[in-house]
């Protein structure tokens, strides 16, 4: 479903990913997991589509991130951790859009129940601008999940909620990955995603430091007893850096300054 192969971002002689490859299938709940900097919100974009990769090859539900873009965001939704809504627009008008756009049939209901499951039925003539902080991270996560993408990029989806809400976010998570989505997940809160994530990639500035089933991250760290003792142990590990050449990314030049939608 998710399928990266060599991925290298550089922002202006900056190495932001460097040589990531893995891949996912249907079902599967992958932590993007990594210290501040270590790249996982330039991974995303990149699979979303958003910002051009340097070199490497994507494909998203078989959709080629270079010959067939446009296909590939029809199947896949990306939930910053900052959604940019539209000012002018309510909760419902939102919802509205994304149906409209994305052709959801009888979309209504189905928007009704999700502001429902993430207790935003009370907001759905409030303005965006009204918002708190998690409502708005909230109605990105509705927004995302109306039109049931095969692939779903939440970065930090976390933050800002409140306990019944993350609690309602994994749970909606891991019900997506039993219908068949992919999802993948970012998040410093490594306690909270341990029970929904059958995978990890673990990032440290820019490189891939581990990718596998929680079963492998296991394995390989032997005798870490929780996901974050994990962790440690994989970003601590000592890997030989090799040279890059930064000043030769045939998309610098042309990098479009990005209009983010919300889903
Ligand atoms: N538009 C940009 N221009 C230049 N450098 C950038 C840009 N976006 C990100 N970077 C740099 O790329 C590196 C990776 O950033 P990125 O946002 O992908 O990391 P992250 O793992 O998501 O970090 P965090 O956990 O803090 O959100 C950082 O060093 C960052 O400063």
């Amino acid at each position: 479903m998710i399928e990266v192969h060599a991925l290298r971002k550089i922002y202006d002689h900056h190495l932001a990913v460097d040589n990531v490859s893995f891949q996912l299938e249907p079902g599967q709940i992958c932590g993007l997991v990594g210290p501040n900097g270590a790249g996982k919100t330039s991974v995303m974009r990149c699979l979303a589509g958003l910002i051009p990769a340097s070199a490497g090859t994507m494909a998203v539900a078989g959709y080629d991130g270079q010959r067939d873009l446009i296909e590939l965001k029809r199947h896949l939704a990306y939930v910053p951790d900052d959604p940019p809504l539209f000012d002018d627009l309510s909760v419902g008008q939102h919802l509205e859009l994304i149906g409209r756009l994305y052709q959801v049939p009888s979309f209504h209901d189905k928007a009704l129940r999700l502001l429902e499951t993430f207790q935003l039925t009370d907001k759905l003539d409030a303005g965006a601008t009204t918002l708190s902080r998690g409502m708005r991270q909230k109605l990105a996560v509705c927004c995302a999940y109306l039109f049931d993408p095969a692939v779903l990029l939440l970065d930090e989806p976390m933050t800002g909620l409140d306990p019944p809400g993350i609690r309602e976010l994994l749970a909606s998570v891991r019900s997506r990955a039993e219908t068949g989505a992919t999802v993948m997940i970012s998040s410093h809160l490594l306690p909270m995603i341990e029970g929904i994530c059958t995978h990890y990639l673990v990032m440290k500035q820019g490189e891939l430091k581990f990718f596998g089933t929680a079963a492998e991250l296991r394995q390989r760290y032997i005798g870490t007893r929780s996901l974050e003792e994990a962790y440690f142990a994989a970003i601590d590990e000592q890997t030989d850096r090799h040279e890059v050449d930064l000043g030769n990314d045939p998309n610098r030049a042309c990098e479009p300054r990005v209009m983010e939608v919300v889903a």
